[in-house]
């Protein structure tokens, strides 16, 4: 059971990004989510989060993999992927400041930016992500704060049940 869950709210070609607050993510827009809860599920906790973060209130998202990460040979943990596809009339205006950070829409094109600083390493997975209806574990291996390696694992369909928990 990984830890963390990830999503990413999708509006024609731009994407709801959060820049946390937090010392360690500070300046860095990523997406929003959080942590399980005790007993909590994937999907029960990515809604949460979503609503928690955003305001946002989605009754349900399209699980599209994992993502993990390796530093050396110490295993970092790993989050539950998912996108929501919005309508491209969605309303929902920002720059807007929460208790979290700063919530604000960016492009795809920007965030696809392999040169772009202050985002986390999105441009890796965004492509299947975006454009692939096979879900994957998308595998980072670190050495320090650089990417050594990137793999993206097909995950079989059939073995994901329950509330979309890929079984391990
Ligand atoms: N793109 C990316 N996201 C990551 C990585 N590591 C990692 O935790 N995340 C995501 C997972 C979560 O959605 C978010 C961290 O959320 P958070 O620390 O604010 O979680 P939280 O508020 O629920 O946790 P906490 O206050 O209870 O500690 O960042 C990573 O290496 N890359």
């Amino acid at each position: 059971m990984l830890k963390y869950t990830i999503a990413f709210l999708k509006r024609g070609d731009e994407i709801l990004l959060l820049n946390r607050e937090k010392p360690y993510w500070m300046g860095c827009w990523n997406g929003v989510g959080g942590k399980l809860l005790p007993n909590e599920s994937p999907l029960d906790c990515v809604l949460r989060e979503i609503n928690e973060e955003t305001g946002i209130k989605l009754e349900t998202i399209h699980y599209k993999g994992t993502v993990t990460w390796n530093v050396g040979s110490f295993d970092g943990g790993g989050m539950y992927l998912y996108l929501a596809d919005l309508p491209a009339d969605f309303s929902y205006s920002t720059p807007t400041k929460t208790d979290e950070g700063i919530l604000d829409w960016k492009k795809i094109d920007w965030i696809l930016d392999t040169e772009n600083q202050g985002i986390a390493n999105l441009h890796y997975f965004f492509p299947a992500m975006l454009h692939d209806n096979q879900t994957y574990e998308h595998r980072f291996i670190y050495e320090g704060d650089l990417v050594k390696a990137f793999t993206s694992i097909p995950q079989n369909l059939e073995v994901c049940h329950s509330n979309q928990v890929p079984v391990k």
